[in-house]
């Protein structure tokens, strides 16, 4: 699903009044009526009462619709406006003066948070203060309410996006932002849903749609896309009925040092589970009987070092490599490293200690095959791309950091983000039981594994970080958040791949009738 930003929302709405000649009241009209359906179809008539916040702008405007429909249809109701600006927008205006038509009961305004109601646990609240249009720090005052709002502990829902939070911008002050249990978004999710500092302002989303123009959704490029079963299926390659191992690749995974060889077996095991046709581990020597025993398909070549690699030699032509999982940063090893890359034409998933190097010897980077994959943790990014101050300036300096040298990064976190160049790929599968030892080695030989059967690299990342959430999310349902281990995300990852082509479950058959005699 594609993430749009705010300019091209704002144009989406235009070129929709434009193309289908309609006005934007009829526009908002439309878009309103979609959240008084949402409402409507889980309220059936319940008399809650429902206190609506509404901004001078657009954002008001949804919220005074959805007033006058939820009036119409007999919910019990109670509008505000939130006076925080003279100038209010045409279409707030326009409906301001329809809901004064449609009750008798006046809008409260608001010109401070003296006049803030009592409201209780169980009541709604509907926060249309504000919406994409936020461009300055709310009135102290406005944000009072927001805390007023959240001390209620009501059931909020947001309309577009919660008021407070901006589109494109860090939050200022974490006290002047609505706390949503829910927030209906118009076409398009924003980048703050899924980003860390400002994921926690809702718990739920949903998008709604509300007629935009298809052409102009469909051909607009955009810089963010979220990534869910929908957008990963064009990526996967069928079988053909005649394939052989050689035809889906030998992957090499190079790493492993005493103590931390199971990051080998970890990656090696998901790489071949992925699909891979051949997986060799490359380890130094202390790690030869482990892996052999407990991972009888892999192939195994030892390193000269007995604790630590010291030297990366190897006759085999790897079709991809995974390299860095458990590998440590001995001296031995980092000149190891360095050699490997200079001789190295093979495509490249680049991760933990790899990675660590690659931070310190910053003129390595020039050495990586163009398209290489680094899968860093935020410590590990840290050191590579050095500190940002928020969510935002981290993607900016990620995206000038994929650009200047050509590579893939997967930034891991919730919502894992795969950034190439200006490209931004929201993950949306996996869940905090993922937190645990061990994932992210197998997250690496899950990609390497697709990049040996031809996946491309982007497309192996994106791929590959949907179907790591996924299987843990399968695994999930037996092991629960705490005593999910790594091992377990590869033993479901033949069901996360069979997960892509399951048909939605059919409805219950109603019984037949008995035709009347
Ligand atoms: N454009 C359209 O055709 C549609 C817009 N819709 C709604 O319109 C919203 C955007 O509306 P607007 O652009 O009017 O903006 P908002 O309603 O988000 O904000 C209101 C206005 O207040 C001003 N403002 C911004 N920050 C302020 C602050 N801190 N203190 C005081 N004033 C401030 C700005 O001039 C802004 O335009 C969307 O989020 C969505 O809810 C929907 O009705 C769908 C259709
Ligand atoms: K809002």
């Amino acid at each position: 699903m594609k993430v749009f930003s705010k300019e091209q929302i704002y144009e989406g709405d235009r070129l929709t009044t434009e193309r289908q000649e309609i006005s934007s009241t009829e526009l908002m009209e439309r878009a309103a009526t979609q959240i008084f359906n949402w409402m409507h179809l889980r309220m059936q008539g319940a008399q809650v009462p429902v206190h609506i916040f509404c901004g001078i702008g657009n954002n008001g405007g949804d919220g005074l619709v959805l007033a006058r429909q939820l009036v119409i249809h007999g919910y019990n109701v109670k509008t505000y406006i939130v006076n925080y600006s003279e100038t209010r927008s045409k279409d707030f205006l326009i409906n301001y003066e329809r809901i004064k038509d449609t009750t008798k009961d006046w809008p409260v305004v608001l010109n401070s948070a003296e006049g803030f109601p009592e409201i209780y646990p169980d009541d709604i609240i509907v926060d249309a203060v504000f919406g994409i249009g936020l461009n300055r720090p709310p009135a102290d005052w406005v944000a009072d309410l927001f805390q007023k709002f959240k001390a209620s502990e009501a059931f909020t829902l947001s309309i577009d996006i919660p008021s407070g939070l901006y589109t494109d911008k860090p939050v200022e002050d974490e006290n002047a932002i609505v706390y949503a249990n829910y927030t209906l978004s118009f076409q398009s999710p924003k980048l703050v849903f899924f980003l860390p500092e400002t994921a926690k302002y809702t718990i739920q989303w949903e998008v709604l749609d509300i007629g935009i123009d298809r052409d102009y959704l469909t051909q607009t490029e955009t810089e963010v896309e979220l990534i869910s079963k929908f957008e990963v299926l064009p990526l996967y390659k069928p079988r053909q009925k005649f394939a052989h191992k050689g035809d889906f690749g030998h992957v090499l995974i190079i790493g492993g040092s005493f103590g931390k060889i199971g990051a080998v077996q970890l990656a090696s095991r998901s790489a071949l589970s992925s699909g891979a046709g051949l997986v060799t581990s490359y380890i130094p020597q202390c790690g030869y009987n482990s892996i052999q025993s407990s991972f009888p398909e892999a192939m195994v070549i030892c390193d000269d070092g007995d604790k630590a690699i010291k030297d990366i030699h190897f006759n085999i032509e790897p079709t991809a490599i995974g390299i860095g999982v458990g590998m440590g940063q001995a001296a031995d090893t980092i000149a190891a490293f360095e050699a490997f890359l200079k001789g190295n034409e093979s495509p490249l998933v680049l991760d933990a200690d790899a990675i660590n190097i690659l931070a310190k010897k910053k003129t390595l980077l020039k050495r990586l095959p163009q398209q290489s994959v680094i899968t860093p943790h935020p410590k590990e990014l840290e050191r590579l791309i050095g500190k940002w101050s928020d969510d935002f300036e981290k993607l900016e300096k990620v995206k000038a950091f994929s650009k200047a040298h050509d590579l893939i990064v997967l930034i891991k976190g919730a919502h894992s983000i795969t950034v190439y160049k200006e490209k931004q790929y929201i993950n949306t599968t996996g869940n905090p039981g993922m937190a645990t030892a061990g994932s992210g080695d197998v997250l690496t030989g899950i990609i390497t594994g697709l990049i040996a059967q031809g996946y491309e690299p982007l497309a192996a990342t994106i791929f590959g970080v949907y179907l790591h959430g996924k299987s843990a999310d399968i695994a999930l349902e037996d092991y629960g958040y705490q005593s999910l281990i790594a091992s377990h995300i590869i033993e479901t990852l033949g069901d996360a791949y069979m997960d892509l082509f399951k048909q939605p479950e059919p409805e219950e058959k109603q019984e037949e009738q008995e035709p009347e005699q």
